[in-house]
């Protein structure tokens, strides 16, 4: 049994550059997702640390110890989940938090799997209390308490597990509760890409769907694709069709330009509700500091959105600032919106 993860519980109202998947896109994703630690392109860190950990656990014949991954939408994490447990040459059961409504639910799952399984749970910070419970001494002691019979009837037997490891995803390790996240001995966290680690993505996938590529093509994808590979992946079907129709099918430098221009792209990568973010937080908070709450209103979208989505992008590349008081554009904001910054600027306020 194998449970569909699609998109429970995620918005996607960007058209453009929004970074999470719809279900269409899902199969087309499958079919670009590398196979291998080898082809999996960057993140560095986790890649080593799970090269060694894999190769431990492979070579002691035991279960991999517990993996936590954690990041912004379409950086990799269900990808990598795929790639240990064919690394470890062992199934993989994949599930999510929301799907998983009752214990029972969890417990089916768990009792069918087979010695050192890999068991996904995406979107784990959004386990019910209840399920999560009985996940605990599952996680410790590869052993599940369950309930048989209802009312006076009723009696909890103790059931053995085959070890496991647990690969959750998460987008928001701040959601996940204190005794969940200790029990994950490997914790990793996903980073943006940089643009050559996105330009070898894009003329890999390019190969993939035979598209014809020039490398400052695929350079000019990697650069407004938000440090995503699932942007980048994204954007070069789109420029595919543009080069198709407008030009020879080649993917050059200016295809992708004037292909991207038209998606409303810009030479950062930002999309529209970059931009309008950015625009709000200048023009009617005068920079910020403004909260969440009061940016999400101000643009119609909600503040979860925002802050696993949208902001980080922005904040990593320094046109937004997170602090206890809110949201602070910075200079470099104002100048990519084209607006003459306040004369009046205190010195934390624009250190870039
Ligand atoms: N390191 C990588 N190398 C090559 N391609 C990658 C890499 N990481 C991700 N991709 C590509 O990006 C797409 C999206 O990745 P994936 O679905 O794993 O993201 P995710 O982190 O699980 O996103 P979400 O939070 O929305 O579930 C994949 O289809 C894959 O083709
Ligand atoms: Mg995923």
């Amino acid at each position: 049994m194998s449970i569909q993860t699609d998109d429970f519980g995620k918005t996607a109202p960007r058209v453009v550059a929004a970074a999470t998947s719809s279900p269409q896109e899902e199969a087309l994703e499958r079919a670009l997702r590398p196979k291998q630690l080898d082809d999996y392109v960057g993140q560095t860190k986790a890649r080593e640390q799970l090269e060694i950990f894999i190769g431990a656990a492979k070579k002691r014949n035991e279960a991999l110890d517990h993996v936590l991954l954690f990041g912004p939408p379409g950086l990799g994490k269900t990808t990598l989940s795929h790639i240990i447990a064919a690394e470890l040459g062992v199934n993989l059961r994949q599930t999510s938090g929301p799907v998983l409504e009752k214990p029972k639910d969890l417990a089916a799952i768990l009792t069918n799997l087979e010695k050192n399984d890999v068991l996904f749970i995406d979107e784990i910070h959004r386990l019910s209390p209840v399920v999560e419970e009985i996940l605990y001494p599952a996680l410790e002691d590869y052993q599940i308490d369950i309930m048989i019979g209802e009312g006076p009837a009723a009696r909890s037997i103790k059931l053995d597990l085959q070890p496991f490891t647990l690969v959750g995803a998460t987008t928001r390790a701040g959601m996940l509760t204190n005794p969940l996240r200790d029990r994950f001995g490997i914790v990793a966290r996903l980073e943006f890409y940089s643009d050559e680690e996105l330009q070898r993505i894009v003329t890999r996938s390019a190969q993939l769907l035979n598209a014809a590529i020039a490398p400052e093509g695929a350079l000019e994808i990697a650069r407004r694709s938000r440090g995503t590979p699932r942007i980048a992946n994204r954007l070069l079907r789109r420029v595919r069709d543009y080069a198709e129709v407008k030009g020879d099918g080649l993917i050059s430098k200016l295809i992708a330009d004037k292909a991207l221009a038209m998606l409303d792209v810009d030479p950062r990568g930002f999309d529209l509700m970059d931009r309008k973010l950015l625009e709000a937080v200048v023009h009617r908070f005068d920079g910020g500091p403004v909260g969440l709450d009061n940016v999400a209103a101000a643009i119609g979208e909600e503040s979860g959105t925002i802050e696993d989505v949208i902001e980080p992008y922005l904040i990593q590349q320094g046109f937004l600032q997170r602090t206890p008081r809110g949201r602070i554009a910075t200079l470099a904001a104002y100048r990519h919106l084209g607006v003459t910054p306040p004369a009046k600027t205190s010195g934390t306020l624009f250190d870039e």
